[in-house]
């Protein structure tokens, strides 16, 4: 067998990088370590720009240079996303039969529909439609963070990721699914968790009812407070965003059931990095006491207003994104060093890339962010190391060559529509924290907690296990009223995109 599939690779194909146990090595390791796995056979062949892996059921092309990246973006037809979405619709969202078809890429016999939902995120994730999430977002966002000075005193601990998970879940929900967001019940929150949390088992689909039980129920249960959530008409109430999504289907035919297990993996896409980055931006600053300091002054001088009259404290969304940069550089320098996500493709029919490498058709393709994001010829030297200010001193001439060498946000035509609200509700939430709180280990140690693994969808991986803290209120403000406040038509951040 070995023997064969060594034989079916073209030599003008990507060479073929064997695993050290013999057949099956390279999808124990990508089921076992997930996308770190190919970190660490990138660093083995530093000077490869792509090669092959042979994952049993199909082949995986791994590209490691940032010029390649470029090629694959300039081939978006032939190496598209359209193939992987409904994969993930399948698999992830359990949609099957006609409902199935209706979403499929009409390249392969579908009718779109998948795309077409894509499609009408992009324009509510920014304009009004981004303006009405962050003002709803900030409101839950604001609560949370109030709530730490009164519950949480100098002798109890808790997990901040965890924390973290439902600060963000609750302003983010309720930003996108309105007034009766379904995700407000716990069991809902906890059921979302719970299956993006063991989505590995259910990704690999044998008998996924028994193989990956608690991720199935999980997901059922979603499915159910959806549906009741479209059948008292939550949609009309919501965001531009949940809106679109629904309307598309609906107006394709597709059954409420189906609007509703897309919805349900479309919960993973909204908070899956947002949760993870928000724990590790955390994570990144308070570790570093030296950096908390410069940021606190950096916030005090530039993101905060005291209202003469009130007193009132505001955190200033717009002055964070305009006059904080060395908060902006160093949430992007933790999204670069922290994300583990690998933008995937499928190869639809044989293609030269870059005139050079032959990809075959049905093929997988990755461009793994470990990897990408610590090219040299983009970021220096040492770009294993956290450089807070590493987007800070940016000329043009690098920024183009950090286009394709940053894949925390995917890669372009493909890029996250969702990082503008994903990034406010993270800087914003960061900000009052420094200023308001110290923050430390229960162990004493700021030790980077254990990674889970399985949980596959997010390409910024979240701790597998506690990671304790004591918050403090800080005396400077102890006592003081605390808001936030965002402005109109000023949400978008200029961020580097792949
Ligand atoms: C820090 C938080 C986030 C990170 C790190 C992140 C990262 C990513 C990545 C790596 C991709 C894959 C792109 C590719 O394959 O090239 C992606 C796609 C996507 N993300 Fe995010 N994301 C975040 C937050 C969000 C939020 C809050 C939303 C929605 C409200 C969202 C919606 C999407 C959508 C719809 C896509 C598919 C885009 C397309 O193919 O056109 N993301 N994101």
């Amino acid at each position: 067998l070995h023997y064969w599939r060594t034989r079916e690779h073209d030599p003008k194909e990507p060479p073929l990088i064997f695993p050290r146990i013999p057949i099956i090595g390279h999808a124990l390791g990508i089921i076992r370590h997930g996308v770190p796995y190919y970190t660490k056979h990138s660093t083995l062949y530093p000077s490869q720009p792509v090669y092959t892996m042979d994952l049993l059921l199909n082949k995986s092309y791994i590209v490691n240079s940032p010029s390649l990246v470029a090629a694959v973006q300039r081939n978006h037809r032939v190496i598209s996303f359209d193939p992987f979405l409904t994969g993930a619709a399948n698999r992830m969202a359990g949609i099957t039969g006609p409902g199935l078809e209706l979403l499929r890429e009409e390249q392969n016999g579908g009718r779109g529909i998948n795309n077409k939902v894509l499609h009408s995120m992009h324009p509510a994730l920014l304009g009004t439609g981004l303006d009405r999430m962050n003002e709803k977002m900030i409101k839950f966002l604001k609560l949370s963070v109030d709530e730490l000075a009164t519950t949480h005193n100098v002798n109890t601990s808790f997990d901040l990721h965890a924390w973290c998970r439902h600060a963000i879940t609750v302003a983010s929900t309720d930003a996108v699914y309105g007034s009766i967001n379904p995700y407000k019940e716990r069991e809902v929150e906890d059921s979302l968790w719970t299956f993006e949390s063991r989505l590995t088992p259910l990704l690999v689909n044998i008998m996924p009812s028994i193989t990956s039980r608690k991720s199935f129920r999980a997901r059922a249960r979603l499915v159910a407070a959806l549906v009741k959530y479209y059948e008292a008409r939550g949609h009309e109430n919501s965001s531009e965003l949940t809106y679109n999504r629904w309307k598309v289907q609906h107006d394709a035919g597709a059954t409420t059931e189906d609007i509703a297990k897309l919805e349900a993996a479309a919960g993973i896409g909204i908070l899956s990095n947002t949760v993870p980055s928000t724990f590790w931006t955390l994570f990144d600053i308070y570790s570093r006491p030296s950096l908390l300091l410069e940021l606190r002054e950096e916030i005090r001088q530039n993101g905060l207003v005291i209202e003469p009259d009130t007193g009132l404290h505001i955190v200033d969304l717009a002055s964070i994104r305009d006059s904080c940069h060395l908060l902006v550089s160093s949430f992007q320098e933790t999204l670069r060093l922290r994300s583990n996500g690998a933008p995937t493709r499928v190869v639809c029919k044989d293609i030269l890339l870059n005139d050079q490498w032959l990809l075959k058709e049905g093929s997988i393709l990755q461009m793994p962010a470990p990897t990408i994001n610590r090219q040299p010829v983009a970021w220096g030297d040492a770009t294993s190391d956290f450089n807070p200010r590493r987007f800070m001193k940016d000329t043009s001439q690098r920024d183009m060559k950090r286009a394709t060498a940053f894949m925390s946000f995917g890669a372009s035509p493909n890029i996250c529509p969702g990082r503008h609200f994903a990034s406010g509700e993270i800087l914003a939430l960061a900000a009052m924290m420094i200023l308001r709180y110290d923050i430390a280990p229960e162990s004493g140690i700021w030790r980077p907690p254990m990674l889970n693994t399985k949980a596959m969808a997010a390409s910024v991986t979240p701790p597998g296990e506690m990671f304790l803290v004591k918050v403090h209120e800080r005396e400077e403000f102890k006592g003081d009223k605390w808001d936030f406040r965002v402005m109109e038509g000023r949400g978008k951040f200029s961020l580097v995109v792949g």
